[in-house]
């Protein structure tokens, strides 16, 4: 299959996904560049993060963005005047959403609009209204009209094939009965650290907490990981895909794990400064589970038919897969008609950089391979 000769690529943020996306970016664009028949030149013009942006009026490609980004003091464009310096940009255009900012996705239709894709692993663009999914979804071309093409695999389940998997078996004509399992790298890290199968478990909850964020697999606020939201997020999602009008991550029952007295914190740091005086109330919660010889684990489920969605805590019998879970893993088990009482199930690391990068540019060859 041929691709594009000239793609013109705009980056939006450069944090643990964002730089992992970028060194990825760099060696496809060599790979891209020998290809023997046709090469296909990628061309970087644009990244910025909250404050700082790095472009040129010429397009010219940003081939030193590490160093020339710290030392930039040029502000980021708002989102209408980056389209319109986005689409006259050479060849076609992809933007990349590197960062969980709602704005930049609420202007992913107007870019969609002018006939720029998107890859992403933002989820706050296809979980929040349902009127925002559907004006995304009727903006994108994704084969009609003259919308760009939009792709967001990452924002279930990091790189692991989930929306892909979904698609595929909605696309195909099988029914959805439900979709269950660990959704979350951080809530899978913590849970399986502080009370594994066997041995006595790592240290305080409080400290796993901080573990997860040095590990990069936490939301930028790690409340927005411990509230439930990110995994509802990720249902609503799912839900969506498989066929719910689901409004909102909050429009059914979700369980938060932020003690009562800390909603209050004013920032994430002040939170993760206080959390330790909350270490007894999960200890609490692990005893208890032990008690009847299992292990607490956040767990999230949709079921099609009852068109319910929930997220929270549950106990697991020791010997149950997901109770065995290791590090980051998620674990997702798709029940369809097709596939009867075996679930088809995916695991693997559900958080990280690197993994989560994978499936941005894995979304980034797929729009190329759609572009020619
Ligand atoms: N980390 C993971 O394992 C996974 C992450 N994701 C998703 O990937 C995305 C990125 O996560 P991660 O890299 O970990 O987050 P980070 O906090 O490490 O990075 C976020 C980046 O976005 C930038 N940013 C924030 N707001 C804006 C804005 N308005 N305009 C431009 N740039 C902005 C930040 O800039 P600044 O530094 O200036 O604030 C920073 O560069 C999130 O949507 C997350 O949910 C999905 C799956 C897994
Ligand atoms: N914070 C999220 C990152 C991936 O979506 C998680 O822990 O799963
Ligand atoms: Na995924």
């Amino acid at each position: 299959m041929s691709l594009p000769r000239q793609v013109s690529i705009a980056v939006i943020g450069a944090g643990g996904v964002g730089k992992a996306f970028l060194s990825q970016l760099a060696k496809l664009t060599t790979n891209l560049s020998r290809s023997p028949s046709t090469p296909t030149h990628l061309s970087l013009i644009w990244l910025s993060t909250s404050k700082k942006a790095l472009y040129h009026a010429d397009y010219k490609t940003l081939n030193n963005w590490e160093s020339e980004l710290s030392a930039s003091s040029t502000t980021p464009l708002p989102p209408a005047e980056l389209a319109e310096y986005l689409v006259k940009a050479p060849g076609k255009v992809v933007l990349v959403d590197n960062t969980s900012n709602q704005d930049v996705a609420d202007s992913y239709p107007l870019f969609l609009k002018k006939g720029i894709s998107i890859v992403t692993p933002n989820k706050k663009a296809f979980s929040s209204t349902f009127s925002l999914w559907t004006s995304i979804f009727d903006a994108a071309g994704n084969g009609k009209g003259n919308g760009g093409y939009v792709f967001h695999e990452s924002s279930v389940g990091a790189g692991l094939p989930v929306i892909s998997t979904l698609k595929e078996l909605v696309e195909t004509g099988d029914e959805v009965v439900k979709i269950e399992g660990v959704f979350s790298g951080t809530m899978s890290f913590l849970f399986n650290s502080f009370q594994p199968t066997s041995g006595s478990g790592g240290g305080k909850f409080s400290a796993e907490v901080k573990k997860a964020k040095d590990l990069g697999y936490t939301e930028p606020d790690p409340r927005d990981d411990l509230n439930g939201l990110d995994v509802a997020r990720k249902l609503t999602i799912l839900a969506r895909l498989a066929g719910l009008e689901v409004e909102s991550p909050t429009s059914f029952p979700v369980q938060s794990l932020i003690p009562k007295e800390l909603e209050s914190c004013t920032s994430g740091d002040d939170f993760l400064a206080r959390l330790p005086e909350f270490d007894g109330q999960m200890d609490e919660l692990k005893a208890a589970a032990e008690k009847e010889g299992k292990v607490v684990r956040f767990v999230g489920s949709v079921n099609v038919p009852k068109g319910e969605v929930k997220v929270g805590l549950e106990k697991f019998d020791k010997s149950h897969p997901i109770a065995a879970l290791k590090g980051s893993d998620n674990i997702i088990a798709f029940y369809t008609k097709r596939y009867g009482d075996n679930p088809l199930i995916i695991q693997g690391a559900g958080a990280g950089g690197e993994v989560t990068a994978m499936g941005v540019t894995g979304d980034l060859i797929k729009v190329l391979r759609l572009l020619q």
